[in-house]
């Protein structure tokens, strides 16, 4: 059984969940309390230097970055690879869905919310023209396609459904986004552990309001 060193409202933490949930691998959670530092342990740093959650541990074997964990589960635990498909082609465009969440989205998503959550601050105008022109992309990725990446479910899905609940959750309004709203709420209904997301959303919706 692999561990997974998380916390609840951690969102990359939650797609490692629910894919495993979608493979059916049983993970021993291990919990993490960021407020009191616990990824600075000494014991946590010799698995990850690095201090971050999600971590994986198969084995001995650690990793952590959420995309490239799911990435790991799929190859090592799955059936098949209809989640990350072997087709350089299909499995290419997962690639560019997972860079652009990663490097793109859940970065100017937090670069605009972040300040707001934690030091109270105004909302930056510029910040959110960089946050609605990620999102914009999005919204034009998901134009032709049933899925982020092609006609079936991938891990971009996963990552993509968590860090738009994440933007959903701060208010953020996506109705707008005929694409975007399409695929979000047919993902509520079909990603296996969407419950764990939302349980973990609610944890972050208190730190919202302190
Ligand atoms: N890109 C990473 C982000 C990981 C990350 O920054 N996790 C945060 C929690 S959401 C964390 O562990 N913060 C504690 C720290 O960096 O010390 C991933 O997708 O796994």
């Amino acid at each position: 059984m692999c561990d997974l060193y998380y916390t609840p409202a951690s969102s990359p933490c939650r797609v490692v969940q629910m894919v495993a949930a979608a493979l059916k691998i049983k993970l021993r959670l291990k919990p993490l309390n960021l407020h009191s530092k616990e990824q600075l342990l000494p014991e946590f740093l010799k698995i990850n230097p690095q201090h971050t959650v999600p971590t994986l541990v198969d084995n001995n074997f650690a990793l952590w970055e959420s995309r490239s964990i799911c990435i790991y589960l799929v190859e090592k635990y799955a059936k098949d690879d209809s989640l990350y498909p072997k087709n350089p082609k299909q499995r290419a465009l997962v690639n560019q869905r997972l860079y652009f969440d990663m490097g793109m989205l859940t970065k100017r998503m937090y670069d605009f919310f972040f300040p707001q959550l934690i030091q109270n601050t105004q909302p930056d105008p510029q910040k959110f023209k960089e946050m609605e022109e990620a999102v914009e992309l999005l919204d034009i990725f998901l134009e032709n396609s049933a899925y982020a990446a092609g006609e079936r479910l991938t891990i971009a899905d996963f990552a993509l459904a968590v860090t738009v609940s994440v933007c959903e959750l701060t208010g953020y309004d996506l109705n707008k986004y005929v694409n975007i709203s399409r695929w979000y709420e047919s993902m509520k209904l079909e990603l296996p552990g969407w419950n764990i997301n939302e349980e973990g959303l609610n944890v972050l919706r208190q730190y919202i309001k302190k």
